[in-house]
């Protein structure tokens, strides 16, 4: 499991690990990582140009001890001062050392152009808001340049906390982190800012039951998964019921059983009018032609693909006492009150245009902050939250550790791929997961297979089920 955790708690780790090392020993061990990865990149160091934007803090005394390094192994490196007077002291003296040299923002225009290199020591998880006018002009000049962009601990004007990236910031092409992730490394908008991350251990630790963000890996995920035994029947291994499709969008119920055939359930039990469609394509389906309150037995339901105006089955679906998915149309014919008044788990699976619809806002404010909207929808419905699109959330109404998935892929953002994932994350309800595996082990699986089926092509929804199978082979090693 990969974590993310606050700067309150980070500065609380970095205080009593401080505590026990001499002055100055963190910032060495962050400078010396730091310095491996630029090296790595650059491939040689000597002979290289490296310009280090350097603001106030410690965020820039990492850069600079990093550029002093770097120096001494031959690049030619200029530092930026933002703040001339307040650039810290000793890194700065370090740099100087080294033969490195300083130029104010003004006079930057020659070096940025000719760099190789770029670290962005602005600010780390000191900083508030966006950049400042004068850090924000440095950046664009930055941008327009081919120099590769380096970010130090963080992409300077992203919200370490939630991700949120509120007026200009630095676009890295690496991001090098210290001590432990922050959210904002894992949650977009501000996750596409940071490149690929590289983490620099430094001694930190962070409690373990401090994390606001968590991500599963494969080994997380493979011990999640619902694996028949010996013993195990048809039944025992769950049976999810999908209530899903109409006449106008039958193919919305083809998919989410599709999604929930390769679930880990035993059987699938189909309500609504789409039956033939189902049948003709997955003849292992029990159809049944009543609604979900006289269909049989199920341990899950999935309710809402493509299920137009029929609100008589989600209120149906939710005065069962088994855990309900609640996707699409069902979002929207959900009553908020049957909603928070069940007593088994609730899912809810909103793209961020149907989380803005439930919470009255634009769907612009859900996208630009996610962790926070997922969360508010998680608490007002008393229900758990798997909040879709390019980093998908799942937030549990009770607080705790938001999971984040990190395998998706644009290329899932089709017509249809978000039934498939309903049915998944149903079918793994019916097999015995908590509304937050089901969500996050679904979420996971089904961002695999989109990556497995396009590998850089379009896909179809069809396609992201059918790859499942390959995924969970992948997942089980
Ligand atoms: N504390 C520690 O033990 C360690 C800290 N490290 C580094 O220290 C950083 C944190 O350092 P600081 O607490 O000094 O804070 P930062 O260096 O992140 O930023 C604080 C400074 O930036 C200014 N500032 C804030 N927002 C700004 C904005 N939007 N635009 C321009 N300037 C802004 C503030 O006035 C302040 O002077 C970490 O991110 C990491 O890079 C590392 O050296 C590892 C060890
Ligand atoms: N930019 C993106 N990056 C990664 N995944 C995405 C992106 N956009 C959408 N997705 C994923 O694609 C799926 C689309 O689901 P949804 O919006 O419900 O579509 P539909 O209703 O057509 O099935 C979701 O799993 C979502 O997380
Ligand atoms: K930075």
């Amino acid at each position: 499991m990969r974590t993310a955790y606050s700067v309150e708690t980070v500065r609380s780790a970095e205080r009593a690990l401080m505590a026990l090392l001499p002055e100055g020993a963190l910032m060495q061990r962050a400078a010396a990582g730091l310095a491996a990865a630029c090296a790595d990149l650059l491939g040689r160091v000597y002979g290289r140009r490296v310009v280090l934007l350097v603001g106030s803090g410690d965020n820039g005394g990492d850069a600079l001890y990093a550029g002093a390094r770097l120096a001494r192994r031959g690049a030619g490196v200029t530092a930026v001062l933002l703040a001339p007077g307040r650039a810290h002291a000793e890194g700065l003296a370090a740099l100087l050392r080294a033969g490195g040299r300083t130029v104010t923002p003004g006079d930057a225009g020659p070096a940025i152009r000719r760099a190789d290199l770029v670290l962005d020591g602005i600010v780390g998880i000191g900083g508030k808001g966006g950049l400042r006018e004068d850090a924000a002009a440095l950046v664009e000049r930055v941008a327009a340049t081919r120099a590769a962009v380096v970010a130090v601990d963080l992409p300077s004007g992203v919200e370490a906390d939630t991700g949120e990236v509120r007026g200009a910031a630095v676009r890295a092409d690496l991001t090098v982190t210290f001590g432990a992730h922050k959210p904002a490394l894992l949650v977009d908008p501000a996750r596409e800012y940071a490149g690929s991350v590289r983490f620099v251990g430094i001694g930190l630790e962070p409690p373990a039951d401090g994390a606001v963000l968590e991500a599963l890996q494969h080994g997380d995920v493979a011990a999640l998964l619902p694996v028949p035994g010996a013993e195990s029947d048809k039944y025992r291994r769950g049976v999810v019921g999908v209530a899903a499709g109409s006449a106008r969008y039958p193919g919305a119920a083809v998919l989410a059983v599709a999604g929930a055939l390769r679930g880990g359930a035993g059987a699938v039990r189909y309500v609504g009018p789409a039956g033939p469609a189902v049948l003709a394509r997955f003849p292992e389906t029990l159809v049944s032609d009543r609604g979900p309150r006289e269909a049989g037995r199920v341990q899950a339901w999935v309710v809402g693909p493509g299920a137009g105006d029929d609100a008589a089955a989600v209120t149906e679906v939710l005065a069962a006492d088994v855990p309900v998915l609640l996707d699409a149309d069902g979002l929207r014919l959900a009553d908020r009150d049957a909603v928070r008044a069940r007593t088994a788990p609730t899912l809810m699976t909103p793209h961020a245009g149907e989380a803005a619809a439930l919470l009255g806002v634009a769907r612009e404010e859900v996208e630009a902050a996610r962790l926070a909207h997922a969360r508010e929808l998680a608490a007002r419905y008393r229900a758990t939250v798997l909040l879709k699109g390019s980093t998908t959330l799942v937030a549990d109404p009770d607080g705790g550790p938001v999971r984040v998935n990190p395998t998706g892929t644009p290329w899932l953002a089709t017509a249809g791929s978000g039934d498939v994932l309903s049915g998944l994350a149903g079918s793994l309800l019916a097999a015995g997961l908590t509304a937050r595996d089901a969500g996050s082990v679904a979420a996971y699986l089904h961002g695999l297979a989109g990556r497995f089926a396009s590998d850089g092509a379009p896909v179809g929804a069809h396609d992201v089920a059918d790859a499942l199978p390959e995924v969970w082979r992948d997942v089980r090693g």
